[in-house]
């Protein structure tokens, strides 16, 4: 039978989804459909912060719960942290660069924008990293999918913007970043670069195969990520920052975790890591959360702020 995959018409849903399919395709030789879902996410044009957490996610929930698709392909950063009920992630494939990029006109880097240069970002954790280098930069609010944000910056209403490298990459646009970021300066949001593929749980044999896509080092890295996040309970427009990178250790694979903390004006900048097993992975990123804790992590949380001043 033919697997109905639910997506989001927007480009890099589409693209992401087909990326999914092929590989279904490939993998297992089961055939798959895709299968538009409308969201309100995307007939909104407020910004994300009022939007809330999730709003990409509930319209393909709500339709595999339905019994209207069988499976849906998300950002994984973009799924809330608490579990939905019924639903599982059947696989999580290999991860693309999760880091973000710069992509600035003329082609600078971040060390050679000028004073007072507009970088244009929609994300507080951006904004704050943005505001920590601790150079006469703006950080200047920017909505809008991958491509909106890049024809505003032809445009010349920024000098530069930052995204995520993998939404460019998944776009065929990666090439036109001016510079990817080192994660000591620009951190990425939990999960970023990888992608949840969600099925019904009681879905055993779709379970099956999907688990044929399922990358153990992405799931590892992303489970520690996400158990800092949640442990930090916050949601995702919260400046929250995590990366885990697993390298082979003399004892097998070892996952290192960075997390950091960020008011939204970037005056506290909080950045910590621990290492562990693949198979602690979670109670990694806990611990990590815990002594973000420690440190002072809450001094930075729960501050209102007006990204407009
Ligand atoms: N914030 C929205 C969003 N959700 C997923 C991606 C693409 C990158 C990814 O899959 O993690 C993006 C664009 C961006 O952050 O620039």
């Amino acid at each position: 039978m033919t697997l109905r995959l639910g997506t989001r018409g927007s480009a890099l849903a589409m693209a992401q989804s087909t990326t999914v399919a092929d590989a279904v395709r490939e993998r297992t030789g089961r055939d798959v459909e895709l299968v538009e879902i409308v969201t309100h996410g995307d007939r909104s044009s407020a910004p994300i912060q009022q939007l809330g957490v999730g709003v990409f996610v509930s319209a393909l929930r709500d339709a595999l719960l339905a019994g209207q698709i069988d499976f849906a392909v998300h950002s994984y950063k973009d799924l809330p942290t608490a579990p939905a009920k019924g639903l599982v992630v059947a696989a999580v494939p290999t991860r693309q660069d999760p880091r973000d990029a710069l992509v600035a006109r003329g082609g600078l880097t971040l060390n050679e924008l000028p004073d007072d240069a507009r970088v244009g970002t929609g994300a507080l954790r951006r904004i704050a990293q943005i505001n920590a280098l601790g150079r006469r930069l703006h950080a200047v609010p920017l909505r809008g999918n991958v491509d909106t944000r890049l024809r505003k910056l032809a445009e010349g209403e920024f000098d530069a913007i930052v995204l995520a490298h993998a939404g460019m990459s998944r776009l065929g646009r990666g090439g036109e970043a001016t510079e990817v970021l080192d994660p000591l300066l620009m951190l990425p949001a939990p999960a970023q670069g990888a992608l949840a593929v969600e099925c019904r749980e009681d879905d055993v044999e779709l379970r099956e195969v999907l688990a044929a896509l399922d990358d153990e080092y992405t799931r590892a890295a992303v489970t520690a990520e996400r158990a800092l996040l949640a442990e930090l309970e916050a949601g995702c427009s919260a400046p929250i920052a995590a990366l885990a990178e697993v390298a082979e250790g003399d004892e097998g694979p070892e996952i290192y975790l960075r997390g950091a903390v960020f008011s939204p004006d970037g005056g506290f900048a909080l950045r910590l890591s621990r290492t562990g097993t693949l198979a602690d992975a979670a109670e990694v990123g806990r611990a990590l959360a815990r002594d973000l804790r420690e440190e002072g992590a809450d001094n930075a949380l729960g501050v209102q702020h007006d990204p407009h001043p």
